[in-house]
C-alpha cells in the first residue's frame, strides 16, 4: 500500500537531482569563454630607446628619494612636497612647455594638468594618481626606503606601488607623447593628488571642486586601485586582471573611557583600559557578517569561474547555491577576506603615562572597511549593539561605498581599459573588482558615473604585504610597463568608438 507513494517520492527526488545538476552545469559550461579577439588592430606598442629607458627609471628613482609623507591629518612633509613640484618641472620639461598644456597648482602641492585635444565634441577624460606616501621607518628594509636603491633588477622604496609609479608613470608617458608630437582629438585631464594617504581634502577634492565649478563632465576617470593577479587568487593557474567599478567605504570610530584617575595602589575594580581593552576585544573577536555574493564582487566570481578546476568552477559559476561555501573558503585569508564582507581593524590605542597612575582616559580609533552591501548606519548599528556598554562613548567619520561605475560592453571607459590591459600585460581574462583600499577617485562622483580603479601593475603572492609594508618595490620591467600602459591608454582613449571584442568562441 504505502510502496507508490515511496517510489513516487524517489522519483520525484532523482529528477530534482538530475535537474539541479543539470543546472550547475549549463551554467557553468555555458558561460562565455574568457578568450576575446578585439576587432581593430589598435595602436602601435611605444617603441623606447635606451635614453628613454634610462630616463624613466631615473625619473621615478628621483621621485621616491624625495619624502612626500602625510604623517596624520594634520602633518605632511610640506619641505618635500614643494621639492617635488620643483623636481616635476624638471623631470617633464615637454609638459611644461607644451601649447597643448595648461598646468595649473591646486591646494599649494596638488597638480593639474589640461591636455587640449582637436575635437570638442567628444568628452574629456581623467588619469588620476596621489604624490604623498604613508611613513617608512627604516627598520626592517633591505634597503633605506627613501634611497630609490636598485637591487636584484627591482627599485626599493616608498611609493614604488602607491602611488609614485602611477604619478611617474603618467607624465612620463605624456611627456614621450609629445615629444613625438601626438595631437589629442579627445582632451583629457591630469590629477596629481598630495594627500591622499589622509583623505584628499585639500588636493583631490579641492581639484574635483574645480573641474565642477567650470561644469567639466568626464567620459571616465582612472585612479590606482586593483591590479594584475598572478598566482594571488588560489586556484587559478593564470594571471588575472581586476579592475575596480567600486570601492569599500569606510569609518573610522572614535572610542573613549573616562574613569577617575588615581593612585595604582588603589585600582578601581574596572579601570578605563580594562572597558576600552573589552570593547575593543569584543569588535575583534566578532567579525561582520558575511556579505558575500550580494555586491559586485558575485559579477568578478562568475567571470572568473572558468578559471577555476573542478568543482570551483561549478561553485563559482553557482553562488545562488555555493556562495556560503566559497564565503568560507575566501575568509581564512586576509586579503580575500576583505571581499566578503566589512573588515573590522584595530589601529590606534592611546592611555597612560606612568606605571603608577591610573589613567583618567582610554582612546582607540578602529578602522573597518564597508562591503558594497553594506551602509554605514548599518555597520554603526552592528558596533553599538556588539560593545553594549554606556561607558564607551563612541564618535565616528564614516562614509559609504561608492556607487557601482557600469562595465557593460558598451561603455567607453571600462572596454578602453579591458583593451589597454590585454594589449600591454597580453592578460585574460580581465574583470570588475572591488577595491578594498580607498582613493582620492572618491571624491569625482559629481564629474562622472564611469570610476575605475586599476594600478597598471602584475602583483604576485607576497607583494600584496608591500602595500604600506616592508621593502616596496617594482622591477625595471614592471615600471616599464606603467609607462606602456599610460602612453598606450592615452592612445586608445583618442577615439570616438568603444572597442569592440569578441569572445573566441563565437568564431567560425
Ligand atoms: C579573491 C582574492 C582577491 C584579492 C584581492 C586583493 C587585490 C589587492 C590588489 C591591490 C591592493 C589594493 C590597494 C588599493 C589601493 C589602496 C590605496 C590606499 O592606500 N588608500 C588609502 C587607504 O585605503 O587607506
Ligand atoms: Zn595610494
Ligand atoms: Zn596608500
Amino acid at each position: 500500500m504505502w510502496k507508490k507513494p515511496v517510489l513516487v517520492l524517489v522519483g520525484v527526488f532523482i529528477t530534482g537531482v538530475v535537474v539541479l545538476v543539470a543546472v550547475l552545469l549549463l551554467r557553468t559550461y555555458t558561460l562565455p569563454e574568457n578568450k576575446v579577439a578585439w576587432q581593430d588592430k589598435g595602436a602601435p606598442r611605444i617603441v623606447l630607446g635606451e635614453k628613454e629607458r634610462e630616463e624613466l627609471l631615473k625619473a621615478l628613482k628621483a621621485a621616491i628619494r624625495i619624502p612626500t609623507v602625510s604623517f596624520s591629518e594634520t602633518e605632511q612633509n610640506t619641505t618635500a612636497l614643494a621639492e617635488f613640484d620643483e623636481f616635476i618641472h624638471r623631470a617633464f620639461p615637454e609638459i611644461f612647455k607644451s601649447i597643448l598644456v595648461t598646468y595649473e597648482s591646486v591646494g599649494k602641492y596638488s597638480h593639474l594638468f589640461h591636455v587640449q585635444g582637436s575635437n570638442n565634441s567628444l568628452q574629456p577624460y581623467m588619469l588620476l594618481a596621489h604624490l604623498d606616501v604613508v611613513p617608512a621607518p627604516a627598520e626592517g628594509w633591505d634597503v633605506p626606503p627613501f634611497s630609490g636603491e636598485e637591487k636584484d633588477g627591482y627599485i626599493y622604496g616608498r611609493g614604488t606601488i602607491d602611488d609614485k609609479n602611477c604619478v611617474i608613470g603618467i607624465l612620463q608617458a605624456l611627456e614621450f607623447h609629445l615629444k613625438r608630437k601626438f595631437q589629442p582629438l579627445r582632451s583629457f585631464y591630469i590629477g596629481i593628488g598630495h594627500d591622499e594617504e589622509i583623505g584628499g581634502r585639500h588636493g583631490a577634492m579641492k581639484i574635483a571642486e574645480k573641474l565642477e565649478a567650470k561644469g567639466v563632465k568626464l567620459a571616465f576617470l582612472l585612479d590606482e586601485g586593483l591590479a594584475v593577479l598572478d598566482g594571488v587568487i588560489q586556484g587559478t593557474s593564470r594571471p588575472i586582471a581586476l579592475i575596480g567599478i567600486t570601492e569599500k567605504g569606510g569609518i573610522d570610530l572614535n572610542l573613549t573611557v573616562n574613569s577617575s584617575p588615581g593612585h595604582s595602589s588603589m585600582p578601581p575594580r574596572e579601570s578605563s583600559i580594562g572597558i576600552l581593552s573589552a570593547a575593543l576585544s569584543r569588535l575583534e573577536q566578532n567579525p561582520m557578517p558575511s556579505k558575500f555574493g550580494k555586491g559586485p564582487e558575485r559579477s568578478m566570481f562568475e567571470q572568473l569561474a572558468r578559471e577555476f578546476s573542478f568543482p570551483l568552477n561549478v561553485m563559482m559559476a553557482n553562488l545562488w547555491l555555493f556562495a556560503p561555501v566559497i564565503s568560507r573558503i575566501l575568509e581564512q585569508t586576509p586579503s580575500s577576506n576583505a571581499i566578503v564582507r566589512t573588515t573590522t581593524a584595530l589601529t590606534i590605542v592611546n592611555a597612560g603615562i606612568k606605571s603608577n597612575v591610573i589613567p583618567p582616559t582610554a582612546r582607540a580609533t578602529v578602522n573597518f572597511r564597508i562591503h558594497p552591501a553594506q551602509t554605514a548606519d548599518e555597520v554603526m548599528n552592528i558596533v553599538k549593539n556588539t560593545i553594549m556598554d554606556d561607558r564607551v562613548n563612541l564618535s565616528n567619520e564614516s562614509f559609504d561605498p561608492l556607487p557601482i561605475s557600469p562595465y557593460d560592453e558598451e561603455n567607453f571607459g571600462y572596454q578602453t581599459l579591458k583593451r589597454t590591459i590585454s594589449d600591454v600585460f597580453s592578460v585574460e581574462p580581465v574583470v570588475p573588482g572591488v577595491c578594498i583600499g580607498n582613493t582620492d577617485s572618491r571624491h569625482f562622483g559629481n564629474l562622472t558615473a564611469s570610476i575605475y580603479k586599476f594600478s597598471p601593475v602584475v602583483m604576485k603572492p607576497g607583494d600584496l604585504s608591500r602595500f604600506h609594508g616592508l621593502n616596496e618595490r617594482i622591477s625595471k620591467e614592471g615600471f616599464e610597463s606603467v609607462v606602456q600602459f599610460y602612453y598606450r591608454l592615452i592612445q586608445n582613449s583618442d577615439s570616438d568608438k568603444v572597442p569592440r571584442h569578441r569572445h573566441v568562441s563565437e568564431e567560425l
